[in-house]
């Protein structure tokens, strides 16, 4: 009991320490706003954030004579927190420097965890998150679906990325198109390519003009490759960020928005890979199942767990055929994971 006392004391302090710190953060940046508003900045405009570092902000400049060009902003006073993706309305200063004035309306948001549990936007504007699996590791339909209800649960679409299509032979053809054959017959958009062959790549690619996406997927699928056929020359490692701090070593996980060559952006980072993992509630899922709307609700008890109850429309109906027992399979197994 003393132990948990202390322990508790001293992540109080730990708390306030910190609160200290950004409080004396924002005061600096704030007199910097100022300084810098007192000077020459130039007219408002739109740009997007394409990395955050702490209480200032790496914004591309969207449109006019400054189109494509990155200036490091600072934050005018009572912004809500900005997020890589981020559209604002900024204005340019001297030197690379602006000053961001005003963030314009999310279209979407992914959310992570923080430290402590609490949900945080960490990338706005993502329309396209591409579900990455591969030939090997052999596939988990019950992890697909996950990822899936995690995109129906943020509104952005999903794409299915089967990855390592060299490996596929006689051994997994079958198994691996059976499950392709589900979500197909779902209606989710699937492409199969092989990074290390460059198979499909084309086709990746014009999917991915036009649209925010982020890679999402399990460790070993092929992410990394992906990312690094798509974008030719560039560092995705988040190390290559870290001169931006002005400490050297210092490495820092910020996402990152990057443009590919063929057109469409990405967003990346190590935490971003691995959105989709996170706790989501019972209704969640229930709603990520997409063939389970039109039963939803018809079940003949309302708090219906669609376990053995008489009535139940989604029994029913996966008795009828109209539900997939691999999907019902993997709805149960992510519930009692919950
Ligand atoms: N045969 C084959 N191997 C591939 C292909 N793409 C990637 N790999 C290999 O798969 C392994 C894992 O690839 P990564 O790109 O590191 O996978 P990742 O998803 O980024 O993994 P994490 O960084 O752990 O999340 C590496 O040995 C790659 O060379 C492919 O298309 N075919
Ligand atoms: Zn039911």
């Amino acid at each position: 009991m003393a132990k948990r006392q202390l322990s508790r004391r001293q992540s109080w302090r730990i708390d306030k320490i910190q609160e200290e710190r950004a409080a004396r953060a924002a005061k600096r940046e704030s007199r910097l706003v100022d300084e810098l508003e007192g000077g020459d900045l130039g007219p408002e405009q739109t740009g997007q954030v394409i990395a955050h570092f702490g209480v200032q902000v790496e914004v591309e400049a969207c449109d006019g004579e400054l189109a494509g060009q990155v200036f490091r902003c600072h934050l005018r006073a009572n912004l809500p927190t900005l997020v890589t993706g981020d559209r604002v309305v900024w204005r340019p200063g001297n030197q690379g420097i602006g000053v961001i004035v005003a963030q314009l309306p999310r279209l979407s948001e992914l959310c992570r965890p923080d430290a402590r549990g609490q949900l945080k936007p960490v990338a706005a504007n993502v329309d396209l998150i591409v579900i990455v699996f591969a030939a090997l590791p052999e596939p988990h339909a019950n992890l697909l679906d996950r990822y899936l209800v995690a995109a129906e649960h943020a509104g952005i679409r999903p794409l299915l990325l089967l990855n390592k299509a060299d490996l596929v032979g006689p051994d997994n053809n079958a198994a691996l198109h059976e499950l392709l054959a589900v979500y197909r017959e779902l209606g989710y958009p699937l492409l199969e390519v092989s990074a290390r062959q460059g198979l499909g790549m084309q086709e990746l690619k014009a999917r991915l003009d036009g649209h925010m996406s982020v890679f999402v997927g399990q460790s070993g699928v092929g992410k990394s490759s992906l990312v690094n056929a798509l974008l030719p020359g560039v560092d995705t490692r988040v190390g290559a960020l870290s001169e931006a701090t002005g400490k050297g070593t210092h490495t820092t996980t910020t996402a990152r928005l990057f443009h590919f060559p063929g057109g469409g952006e990405l967003i990346d980072s190590p935490g971003i890979r691995e959105f989709g993992l996170v706790h989501v509630s019972r209704d969640d899922v229930e709603a990520g199942f997409i063939e389970f709307g039109d039963y939803l609700g018809r079940c003949r008890f309302r708090d219906c767990k669609h376990d053995r109850e008489p009535g139940c429309a989604l029994l029913a109906a996966l008795e009828a055929g109209h539900i997939r027992p691999q999907r019902m399979a993997s709805y149960r197994h992510i519930l009692s994971g919950l």
